[in-house]
């Protein structure tokens, strides 16, 4: 059975037409690329994906049940831009994540984590900021960190809530090429190493190419002015890899 599956999705505003009829079946630990011209709707499909926004018409099904209506811990989600709290220190961004998606045990009132289980996420988000290569930079505020750090951060605080499946827009398209060869590095270890799906929004089809199982190009059959958005993006192309990827063996790779 797939992760995800996606049936018959429409997307339209008002009398716009931006997806039109997508079916999508993702493998778990599969890591899809999706790319396309801009404005055919990539970051649309993500939010839903995310159920930060809602299908007009068909069914997006996780683990063989309906999407859960509102964002949850088994969806991390990495955007182009951080959007960081200033007066938290880097550990204090990654526990935030702990403290917003917290629930049962050990938690109290605006979900803030105490006593022991305060200590287990500390100690997690430490082995998460290890993991993306800011261990040293655990004290350190924003403001200090590079853009390519802030990128790091954000990894870890999406990692925090161990999501089954990490969404990332465009999340190293605004890193300069070293940096983001680099975070491309980190990026293929903690897909190998960690129990993860990914799908990546991403203009940059080297990127794509170099980290997915799968490329999958989103088009509009006709994108004319005088089509008044009649006509939203389609699945143009679903490319597989080759020799293939597969999570957990990198030596495939
Ligand atoms: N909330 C909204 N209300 C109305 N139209 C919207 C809304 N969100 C997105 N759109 C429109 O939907 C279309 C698809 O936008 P989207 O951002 O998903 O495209 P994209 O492929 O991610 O583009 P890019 O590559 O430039 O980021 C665009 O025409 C956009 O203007």
């Amino acid at each position: 059975m797939s992760l995800i599956s996606v049936r018959h999705l429409w997307k339209e505003y008002d009398d716009k037409v931006v997806l039109e009829d997508i079916n999508l079946e993702i493998e778990e630990r599969a890591f899809v690329a999706l790319v396309g011209p801009s404005g055919c709707g990539k970051t649309t499909f993500l939010k839903m994906l995310l159920s930060e926004e809602i299908p007009t018409r068909g069914i997006i099904e996780l683990d063989g049940k309906p999407i859960p209506k509102e964002p949850g811990p088994d969806r991390g989600v990495v955007y182009q831009r951080y959007s960081v709290f200033p007066h938290l220190t880097v550990l204090g961004n990654v526990l935030l994540a702990k403290d917003l998606g917290a629930r049962g045990p050990g938690t109290r009132l605006l979900g803030r984590v105490f006593g022991a289980a305060r200590r287990a996420a500390t100690e997690k988000a430490r082995e998460l900021l290890a993991a993306v290569g800011l261990a040293h930079a655990a004290d350190k505020y924003p403001s200090q960190l590079s853009g390519g750090m802030q990128q790091r951060l954000a990894l870890a605080q999406a990692l925090m809530a161990e999501p089954r499946v990490l969404l990332l827009d465009e999340p190293f398209g605004a890193l300069d090429p070293g940096i983001r060869a680099d975070i491309h590095v980190l990026m293929r270890k903690l897909w190998h190493e960690r129990a993860l799906t990914a799908v990546m929004v991403t203009h940059d089809l080297p990127e794509a190419f170099g980290l997915a199982t799968r490329v999958i190009a989103f088009e509009r059959r006709r994108d004319e002015p005088s089509d008044g958005g009649r006509y939203g993006a389609r699945i143009a192309k679903d490319i597989g890899i080759w020799p293939p990827r597969v999570a957990g063996a990198p030596k495939a790779v």
